[in-house]
């Protein structure tokens, strides 16, 4: 599977999605969405959409790099989220990024910031997310 080529139902795009987990020290990294983007401003595990011949985990080096200027060290999968949108249909293939090298920031803008894991259940996620925070907050 990737990206936005395989569909899913009467025309329904169908999404596979790399999003990283970043782990350091009990904290989590997330970045908020644009205004304009699907699910605008909320917080979001960072990532992105697999390109045509990808695997996942180089979806994940590639989507990191772009967005947050760091280099994947280690990653180790996680889990898999399947969520129906109105509009669309995504898989979330979740990994957990737990070293990684060089000093994450918005590169495309967005506000990025470390929150604590237990913090976790007082932000506005994607509908998506809400096993991925319940997961997350049971890594400390
Ligand atoms: N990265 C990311 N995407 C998520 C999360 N939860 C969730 O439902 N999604 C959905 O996954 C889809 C793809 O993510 P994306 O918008 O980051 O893809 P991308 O980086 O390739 O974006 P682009 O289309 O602007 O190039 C979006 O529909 C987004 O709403 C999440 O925690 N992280
Ligand atoms: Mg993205």
């Amino acid at each position: 599977m990737s990206g936005t080529v395989d569909k899913k139902g009467p025309g329904a795009p169908f999404l596979h999605v790399a999003v990283g987990v970043i782990w350091q020290q009990g904290k989590v990294l997330l970045s908020r969405r644009a205004s304009h983007q699907h699910q605008g401003d909320k917080w979001e595990f960072p990532g992105g959409k697999l390109e045509a011949g990808e695997t996942v985990l180089e979806a994940l080096q590639r989507e990191l790099t772009e967005e947050l200027a760091i280099t994947v060290q280690n990653a180790q999968p996680l889990m898999e989220v399947r969520h129906r949108y109105p509009e669309r249909e995504v898989l979330l293939d979740i990994w957990l990024v737990d070293a990684f090298s060089g000093e994450p920031h918005g590169v495309e803008g967005q506000a990025v910031q470390w929150f604590a894991a237990s913090e976790l259940d007082t932000l506005s996620f994607p509908d998506a997310n809400q096993p991925i925070v319940e997961r997350v907050m049971q890594l400390v």
